[in-house]
């Protein structure tokens, strides 16, 4: 059988202010298995950023493993983790996080620039992606001056240009208009079609109903989404 793409097991996490605990998350379990689109729905508050934030090892866990195609992130050196970042997993945030000085095809040829491609096959591939999105006649544009929806499609194609088997999602188009949210969810159902597992973190059921799953986070605990 193929190996999941993802597993977390016993996943917690407990955020210590002073004197307070607060427990977010609680003995999580997930198996993303490959080419899968999970979306993570929960209030606001419940945990969602915080999950997604553990599975992409950007922040540790306090209990529990979380293993991203068959390795774990735990024990590993900072630089170890920033590679296996890299290589096996894309990120998209509600607010793009491209970097202002780059234009686009450099923004999205960062992935690859830093897996060792070289800069003019990494620029070639990142304007390839960029034409798929539909943003081709914009590589050499900043980020101030593309809208709000072009940002987030660049984002998109650095987070997929590197091919990872799995890209984590955390409301892609929470900040957008319906016409560019709709453009985005479009992509991202075509993209998807081809190569990564998404989980995709939404407050929207109507997106999370365009994915093949739904889970909820409830008091910690992330339960299969009924009804
Ligand atoms: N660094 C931190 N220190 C202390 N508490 C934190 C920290 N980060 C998050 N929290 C708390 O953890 C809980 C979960 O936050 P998180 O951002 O993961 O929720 P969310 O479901 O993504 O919310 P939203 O939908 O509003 O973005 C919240 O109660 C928040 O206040």
């Amino acid at each position: 059988m193929a190996e999941p793409v993802l597993r977390c097991r016993g996943l917690g996490k407990v955020y210590r202010d002073g004197s307070r605990e607060v427990e977010v998350l609680r003995n999580v379990e997930l198996t993303l298995d490959a080419g899968e689109r999970l979306a993570i729905v929960g209030a606001s508050g419940s945990g969602k950023s915080t999950l997604l934030n553990l599975l992409g090892g950007l922040d540790p866990p306090s209990s529990g493993s979380v293993e991203v195609a068959g390795q774990s992130v735990d024990g590993m050196s900072e630089k170890a983790r920033c590679r296996w970042r890299n290589r096996h997993l894309g990120f998209v945030y509600q607010f793009h996080h491209l970097l202002a000085e780059f234009d686009a095809a450099e923004n999205v040829a960062m992935p690859l620039l830093i897996g060792g491609v070289a800069r003019s096959e990494a620029l070639k591939r990142a304007g390839e992606m960029l034409e798929r999105v539909g943003l081709g006649a914009r590589l050499d544009h900043r980020p101030a001056a593309l809208s709000g929806g072009e940002r987030q499609r660049v984002a998109i194609a650095r987070a997929l240009v590197a091919s990872p088997g799995c890209v984590l999602m955390d409301e892609p188009t929470g900040n957008l208009d319906p016409a560019s949210a709709e453009r985005v969810l479009a992509l991202i159902d075509d993209l998807g079609r081809e190569q990564a597992a998404f989980i995709i973190v939404t407050h929207d059921p109507a997106i999370a109903a365009r994915m093949h799953r739904t889970l909820v986070l409830e008091e910690g605990h992330l339960v299969e989404m009924h009804g």
